[in-house]
């Protein structure tokens, strides 16, 4: 796997079949200062074989809609399908199960095991869900990521794009429909963004799965094949193959001084 990215080799994977489907879905936090609607009403389809970037200024709901989607959090009410299955109407245990084999994650702070070595971590998905542990596999991956002689070695001893290549391998290993990604390029500098923004894009184009990621920055956001923008917990506006430019010029539409009126 190189670590190129361009455009994507649009709909290659992508035959309309939804991955992800998010219908009417809120979420509303209760604290000491009353009640917060971090969603309001979501609707979305997510197609397989897609990336897709979620933006969207500070506050306005981008890991509440992502944690919904991953079903790590549980919506106050609306339906959250997973290749067409309802998510929301799932006991804790299967939700688990359903999570570990079907669902990637990539975190802005890597959240490798250190005790572990790199393949172990990247095995680590497999051995949570009782799955035989494919070694090769993962070595594979490895390679692909462009760590093939770091198996052995212990988190600690990478660097943060390494260890962020890591977790991407991690993601991939239960070959997973959808890749959840919060902030992955978060912690990375901007060269070793790129090369990790082009292993979730080969996810995608190579692979076929499907890919949705929360991001502040429009350089990452111009990957995906669709930007959707959210305010005070509502879609307001989306992209399809988007560049940086126009990225930021919705961005700035959605945090300016006006920014009520545009949303
Ligand atoms: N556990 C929680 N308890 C109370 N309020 C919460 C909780 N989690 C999120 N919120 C509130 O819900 C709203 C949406 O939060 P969310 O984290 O989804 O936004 P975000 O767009 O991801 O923000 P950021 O870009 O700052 O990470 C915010 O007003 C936030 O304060």
């Amino acid at each position: 796997m190189t670590t190129e990215h361009g455009r994507p080799p649009a709909g290659r994977w992508h035959d309309g079949t939804p991955a992800v489907e998010l219908r009417a879905v809120r979420r509303t936090y209760k604290g000491r200062q009353g009640t917060v609607e971090a969603l309001r009403g979501v609707d979305l389809v997510l197609g397989k074989g897609t990336f897709s970037a979620v933006m969207g200024p500070s506050g306005s709901g981008k890991s509440s809609l992502l944690q919904c989607a991953a079903g790590l959090d549980r919506p106050e009410s609306g339906t959250v399908l997973l290749g067409g299955q309802d998510i929301t109407a799932l006991g804790e245990n299967r939700l688990t199960r359903l999570r570990r084999r079907r669902v990637g994650f990539v975190f802005q702070s890597f959240n490798l095991l250190p005790s572990l070595t790199v393949l172990q971590n990247v095995l680590l998905p497999q051995r949570l869900s009782g799955e035989r542990q494919d070694r090769s596999r993962a070595r594979e991956l490895l390679a692909q990521v462009g760590l093939p002689d770091h198996a052995d070695r212990r988190p600690g001893q990478l660097s943060g794009g390494q260890q962020q290549r890591v977790a991407v391998a991690r993601a991939l290993i239960t070959r997973p429909e959808v890749v959840f990604a919060d902030e992955p390029t978060g912690a990375l500098d901007t060269r070793t963004a790129q090369e990790v923004l082009g292993l979730l894009r080969q996810a995608v184009d190579v692979m076929g799965a499907t890919v949705v990621m929360v991001t502040h920055d429009p350089a990452a956001a111009s990957c995906a094949d669709r930007v959707l923008f959210l305010a005070d917990g509502m879609l307001v506006d989306e992209l399809s193959r988007p560049d940086a430019r126009s990225v930021a010029g919705r961005m700035a539409a959605l945090t300016g001084p006006s920014a009520g009126a545009a949303a």
